[in-house]
């Protein structure tokens, strides 16, 4: 685990930035998994930067995001497919054909769920996985549970993590109850992980998620065992981290 911390929030996402053009510029067909939330907005700005600097094109590049919710519109303004199309893809060259996001209104979901692995399947490993962190410690919308699943799959979301999403809502009864996500499974199976995190309010989960105990509890620490994560955080998420026990 490679874990780098950030004085300031442009360093962040210029580092994270790098790390993603890097991965497309040095790989033939580089697939990529995407997220979203309010981390990675800062770095899609810095990618395009770049794109409209003309240092990158992804015209080669297949991405699959990680989630999206069930039962709203793909064009409301809070689907995970109008944030991709807001904030990356509507600015760089990464053709539409080659953009993968989960269909939340798919009549059956758990076909939807299937088709979207075996794409992942057909275009082979995801060589760079970038993900943020939910204050319970999710990854994608994988929730704590006794067990988590493997692949695509409905999940009905935790009410914190419902509670934490309502910010971009009108009201907490607007915020979807279920989600399509990336399993656990699929997200390790990457080559290479980039876990971001900014914000004092996630210093706790930081702290459990990568020097904590493994459990399905806290399915980021499961990162713990890939062999090629890349963790960046600003300094006040990294205040809790014990630094005598970093890897
Ligand atoms: N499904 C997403 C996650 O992929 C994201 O990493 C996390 C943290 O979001 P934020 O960056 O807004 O704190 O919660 C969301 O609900």
């Amino acid at each position: 685990m490679n874990i780098l911390t950030f004085d300031s929030d442009s360093k962040l996402n210029e580092a994270a930035a790098g790390i993603i053009i890097g991965t497309v510029q040095t790989t033939p067909r580089a697939v990529l998994g995407l997220a979203t939330g309010g981390t990675p907005v800062g770095i899609y700005k810095e990618v395009v930067r770049e794109y409209d600097r003309g240092m990158i094109s992804f015209r080669n590049a297949i991405s699959f995001n990680l989630d999206e919710y069930v039962n709203i519109p793909s064009d409301h303004p809070e689907s995970y497919h109008s944030y991709m199309n807001q904030h990356l893809f509507s600015h760089i060259d990464l053709p539409a054909a080659q953009c993968h996001i989960p269909d939340g209104n798919a009549a059956d979901p758990d076909a939807e769920c299937r088709r979207f692995d075996a794409l992942i399947e057909q275009a082979g490993q995801i060589d760079l996985q970038l993900l943020g962190l939910g204050h319970n410690g999710h990854i994608g919308f994988n929730e704590p549970a006794h067990a988590l699943i493997r692949g695509t799959h409905v999940v009905e979301l935790a009410e914190e993590t419902r509670e934490a999403n309502a910010r971009f809502f009108d009201s907490i009864d607007e915020v979807p109850k279920q989600a399509l996500t990336m399993g656990v499974g699929t997200i390790l199976k990457a080559k290479k992980i980039m876990l971001v995190v900014k914000g004092a309010d996630k210093a706790d989960i930081v702290a459990r998620a990568l020097q904590g105990p493994i459990t399905t509890d806290c399915p980021a620490s499961l990162l713990q065992t890939h062999p090629h994560l890349i963790v960046l955080l600003d300094a006040p998420a990294a205040s809790k981290l014990k630094l005598e026990n970093l890897p």
